[in-house]
C-alpha cells in the first residue's frame, strides 16, 4: 500500500489560538498551566484532522510555542549562558531566547536584561527561525524532558502513532552561527552533538517510535566541504544503532538534492528518503537509480508552499512512475515541505467567489489531497472517481477562466522602454540636488515606516471591516493618528518623518487590497516567526492600480510637518513574494506588472509634494535562489530590473530610499548595488558590523543606515550600546554616508518602548553629528 504523509502541519490553529494565547502569556493574561493546556489542545486537534483525512504518517514534534529550531536549542542545551545563568523556568528561558527579556528587579527574582537570539529566514520562505548560536567550547546536554518524546506519548496516549520530527543533526549546526567574538565552526561540534540525537532517538524507540523524520533541508544548498563531508559519518554513525533506534527518514525540501547526493551514507542506514517533487521534479530519476534495494522514497508531490489545489492527474501520474520502479509498499505520497507555510483551511473562508475558492487548498485540504492520491494509486482510479472528476473540472475552469487576463496590462508590459528603468542622472549629481531640497544634517535620523500598531488601531479597522464605523469615521481616525505621530516625532527630533502606516494591516495584503488581479482571505493566517502572523494575498490574474494607494495619508502627513516626510511603498518583488503568486505565468511576469502600478504611485507621491520615498524590498534577498548558477543570475536580472522600473520615474532631486531587513549582502552585493538607490536602510544589529566591509571593498559611493538597535525585542537599547553601533559601523562606512535608524519598522512595539529606544537613537546621533562636525 502507498502511504500518506505530511510533513509537518501549522501550529497556529484555526482561529490563530495559539498567537492569542502566547500572547496573553506573555501578558501576565493567563497562566503557564493554561498556555501548556492550549499548546497539548492544539496538538490534539491538529493530529485528528490529519488522522481523518486519511493521513498514514503523522508528524508529532513539528508543534512550537515559537520556533521549532528554538526548540531543539533549548533540547540540546545549547543555550549561551546570558540565558541560563538567571534559573529562568524553561518556558520562560525559552521565550527569553525567541524575543529577549528585560524584566525589573522584584523580591523573588533579580533583574533581568537579555536581547533576543538573531532570527533569519528559513531558506527561500518568510517563516523565521531563532539561529543556534555557539561558543567555543560549546557543549550540549539532553534537556530533561525532552519535547519530542513528551509529544510523541502525549500523541500515543491519544491513540496516534506519529512519527517525531527532528532537524537534523548537520542541518541545525549548518544553519547555526558562532556567537559574536567566538571563533567556533558550527559543523566542527558535530561529534559532540551526535551523541544526543543517538540519546534522543533512542527514547524516542523505548517511547514506540517506529520511524523518525530527520530534516536534512541543508543538503538543498551549496554547502562548504566540511559540510558536505559531516554527512556520511553522521548517519553512518547513527545508524549503527541499528533497532535501537526509530528507522530514519531524512527529508530534504525547497529544492534538489542531486549536486550533494554523493554525500549521503550508503542507503542500508537511512531507511527512506523525502525529497520536493512539487520545487524539483527532475531529480526524481536520479534519486530513484541511487536508491538501495529496500529504502522507501516519500515524493512531496503536494505542494507545502503555495495555496493551489494539486493537480491529481499530474502527481497521480508522478506517484505511479515511482511505484512501477519501487513497488506500492516503497512509495510514500507526502506534502512537499511541511505545510507551515499554507493557512489552516479553506473551510474558514466565507467570502471568497466561488469561481476562485475552487482553485485553492490550504492545510486541511491538502492533508486530503494527500490521502486521495495515495488512495488514487493503492486502490486505482475508480476508489476516488467523483474527486478526481472534481479536481480535473477545477483544473479545467482554472485554465480557462477569465479573471488571469487583462488585455491592457499586456499592452502596458509591451511597451516599457529601456530607459524606463533609469534615474536621470548618476548619484552624484542626484545627491547634491537631494541635500539642496532637503538640507539634512549629518548622520540624519529616520524610522523605517511604521510606528505600533496598537490595538486602538487594530479595533477600528476591525469596526469599518464590519461596517461598524463609516469610511468617513476611519479617515478621521487615521488623521488623527498620522498627526499624533508626526508630532512624537517632532518631540523626539528625528530628521525624516514617516507617517506611521496606521492604515495598514500589513505591508503586502495592504497594496494587494488596493490592485486589481488579487483576492484575500478572511482567515488564512500563516506564521511569520513566534506570535507574528500574515494573511498573504493570493494573486490570481494581471495586476494593475485603479487608483492612487498611498497618496491621500502621506500627502496629508507631509502638509502638517515641518521636515521631509518620507513615502512609504512595498517593492515590487516583496508585494510578489509574500503574497501567493499565481502558478500559470512566471514570477517575473507578475513582478514587472507590479512594478509598472508602484511606478504611477511614486510619480504620484512626488507629485504630491513627498521628495523622499522609500520603497521597501525585504523580500529581494529571500527571493534570490538557494544555489549559485543561472537561476539566480536571471531572477537577480529581472528583480533589480523591477525595482528600477517601480522608481526611475522620479526627478533627481527626490531622494529614492530601500529598506532590507537582512544583513546578509556579500553573495549579492552587485544586485543591491545596481538597484541605484539613493539610500539603503538595512537591518544590522543583531550582526557583525564586519558585513558592512562589503560595501568598503567595493567602493559604494551611496548612503546606508544599517540598523542601531533590534526591534523585534521589546528590549530597550541604551544610549551607550547605540553608541557602539555607530562606532563600529564608522570602521567601515564614512559619516557623510550613514543614516541612523533602527534595524526595521516598530509596528510591534509599544509605544512607551518606542519612544524610549528613539531618544536614545536621537541622542546617539546627536553625539555623533557634533563629534565630526568640530572635526570636519
Ligand atoms: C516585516 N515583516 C513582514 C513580513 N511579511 C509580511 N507580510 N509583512 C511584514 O510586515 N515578513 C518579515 C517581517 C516580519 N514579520 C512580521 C509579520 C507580521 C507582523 C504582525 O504584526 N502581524 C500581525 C497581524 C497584522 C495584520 O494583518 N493585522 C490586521 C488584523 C489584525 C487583527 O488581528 N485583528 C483582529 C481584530 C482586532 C482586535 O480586536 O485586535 C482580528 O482580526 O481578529 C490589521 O491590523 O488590521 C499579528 O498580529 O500577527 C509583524 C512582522
Ligand atoms: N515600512 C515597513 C518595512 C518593514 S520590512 C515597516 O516599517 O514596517
Ligand atoms: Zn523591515
Amino acid at each position: 500500500m502507498v502511504q500518506s504523509s505530511v510533513l509537518g502541519f501549522p501550529r497556529m490553529g484555526v482561529n490563530r489560538d495559539l498567537k492569542k494565547a502566547t500572547e496573553s502569556y506573555w501578558g501576565g493574561k493567563i497562566s503557564q498551566k493554561e498556555l501548556l493546556a492550549e499548546g497539548k489542545r492544539l496538538r490534539g486537534e491538529h493530529w485528528k484532522i490529519q488522522k481523518e483525512a486519511g493521513i498514514n504518517i503523522i508528524p508529532s514534534n513539528d508543534f512550537s510555542f515559537y520556533d521549532h529550531v528554538l526548540d531543539h536549542i533549548q533540547l540540546f542545551g545549547a543555550i549561551p549562558e546570558k540565558y541560563s545563568k538567571h534559573n529562568l523556568d524553561p518556558i520562560d528561558e525559552f521565550f527569553a531566547m525567541g524575543r529577549g527579556l528585560q524584566s525589573p528587579q522584584t523580591p523573588e527574582a533579580a533583574a533581568v536584561d537579555v536581547p533576543s537570539l538573531e532570527m533569519v529566514k528559513w531558506f527561500d520562505s518568510n517563516y523565521h527561525y531563532v539561529k543556534p548560536t555557539f561558543q567555543d567550547g560549546q557543549n550540549f546536554k539532553l534537556s530533561s524532558n525532552p519535547k519530542p518524546v513528551a509529544e510523541f506519548l502525549e500523541a500515543k496516549e491519544a491513540g496516534i502513532i506519529t512519527r517525531p520530527v527532528l532537524v537534523g543533526p548537520v542541518t541545525f549546526l549548518a544553519i547555526g552561527k558562532a556567537d559574536r567574538d567566538q571563533n567556533v565552526v558550527p559543523i566542527s561540534l558535530l561529534h559532540k552533538l551526535l551523541p544526543l540525537y543517538e540519546e534522543i532517538l533512542v527514547k524516542l524507540k523505548e517511547a514506540g517510535a517506529e520511524s523518525v523524520q530527520i530534516d536534512e533541508p541543508c543538503l538543498v544548498l551549496d554547502l562548504p566541504p566540511k559540510v558536505r563531508n559531516a554527512f556520511k559519518p553522521a548517519y553512518e554513525k547513527l545508524s549503527s544503532l541499528g533497532g535501537k533506534i526509530p528507522e530514519l527518514v531524512v527529508a530534504t525540501y525547497f529544492g534538489d538534492i542531486v549536486h550533494n547526493y554523493d554525500v549521503l551514507p550508503s542507503f542500508s542506514s537511512l531507511h527512506g528518503l523525502h525529497i520536493d517533487l512539487a520545487r524539483n521534479p527532475e531529480q526524481l530519476e536520479t534519486v530513484i537509480g541511487a536508491l538501495g534495494e529496500k529504502q522507501l522514497l516519500s515524493v512531496g508531490v503536494v505542494d507545502g508552499r503555495n495555496i493551489w489545489k494539486a493537480n491529481f492527474k499530474k502527481a497521480i501520474e508522478t506517484v505511479e512512475t515511482v511505484v512501477q520502479k519501487l513497488g506500492k509498499d516503497r512509495v510514500i505520497v507526502a506534502s512537499s515541505s511541511s505545510l507551515l507555510h499554507t493557512p489552516h483551511t479553506l473551510a474558514s473562508e466565507k467570502k471568497l467567489d466561488e469561481d476562485v475558492k475552487d482553485w485553492f487548498s490550504f492545510a486541511v485540504e491538502k492533508t486530503k489531497e494527500l490521502a486521495i492520491i495515495a488512495k488514487a494509486v493503492t486502490d486505482g482510479p475508480a476508489s476516488v472517481r467523483e474527486e478526481l472528476e472534481a479536481n480535473a473540472k477545477s483544473m479545467e475552469a482554472k485554465a480557462t477562466s477569465k479573471r488571469t487576463n487583462d488585455p491592457k496590462v499586456k499592452e502596458r508590459q509591451s511597451k516599457i522602454t529601456e530607459e524606463m528603468f533609469n534615474r536621470k542622472s548618476p548619484f552624484p549629481i542626484r545627491i547634491a540636488q537631494q541635500q539642496e531640497k532637503l538640507n539634512l544634517p549629518l548622520f540624519p535620523t529616520t524610522t523605517i515606516g511604521s510606528f505600533p500598531q496598537t490595538k486602538e488601531i487594530r479595533i477600528q479597522r476591525n469596526k469599518l471591516t464590519k461596517s461598524e464605523i463609516s469610511e468617513e469615521e476611519y479617515e478621521k481616525f487615521i488623521e488623527r493618528e498620522i498627526e499624533d505621530v508626526v508630532k512624537i516625532q517632532e518631540e523626539l527630533g528625528l530628521d525624516v518623518y514617516v507617517h506611521g502606516e496606521p492604515e495598514r494591516n500589513d505591508m503586502v495584503q495592504y497594496f494587494g487590497e488596493r490592485l486589481t488581479g488579487y483576492v484575500f482571505t478572511t482567515h488564512g493566517w500563516v506564521q511569520s516567526y513566534g506570535s507574528r502572523c500574515v494573511r498573504p494575498p493570493i494573486i490570481v490574474g494581471d495586476i494593475s492600480r485603479p487608483a492612487p494607494m498611498t497618496v491621500k495619508e502621506s500627502k496629508y502627513a507631509a502638509s502638517i510637518s515641518k521636515k521631509p516626510m518620507k513615502g512609504m511603498l512595498t517593492g515590487p518583488i516583496t508585494c510578489l513574494r509574500w503574497s501567493y503568486p499565481r502558478n500559470d505565468i512566471h514570477q517575473s511576469v507578475q513582478a514587472e506588472q507590479l512594478a509598472l502600478a508602484l511606478r504611477d504611485e511614486v510619480v504620484d507621491l512626488e507629485s504630491a509634494g513627498v521628495y523622499v520615498i522609500q520603497v521597501d524590498e525585504p523580500a529581494l534577498r529571500e527571493g534570490l535562489p538557494l544555489r549559485q548558477g543561472l537561476e539566480r543570475d536571471n531572477y537577480l536580472s529581472w528583480a533589480v530590473k523591477s525595482f528600477r522600473l517601480s522608481v526611475a520615474g522620479v526627478q533627481d532631486s527626490t531622494q529614492i530610499h530601500s529598506h532590507f531587513c537582512y544583513s546578509e549582502f556579500q553573495d549579492f552585493f552587485k544586485a543591491i548595488a545596481d538597484l541605484d538607490a539613493d539610500v539603503l536602510s538595512i537591518e544590522n544589529s543583531k550582526s557583525d558590523a564586519k558585513l558592512l566591509k562589503v560595501f568598503v571593498d567595493e567602493a559604494y559611493p551611496r548612503h546606508i543606515g544599517p540598523g542601531v538597535y533590534d526591534i523585534h525585542s521589546p528590549r530597550i537599547p541604551s544610549e551607550d550600546e547605540i553608541k557602539d553601533r555607530i562606532e563600529e559601523m564608522l570602521q567601515y562606512l564614512k559619516p557623510d554616508q550613514l543614516w541612523v535608524d533602527p534595524d526595521c519598522g516598530l509596528k510591534t512595539r509599544q509605544w512607551k518602548e518606542t519612544k524610549a529606544a528613539l531618544t536614545n537613537m536621537v541622542n546617539a546621533a546627536k553625539f555623533y553629528r557634533q563629534k565630526y562636525s568640530k572635526s570636519s
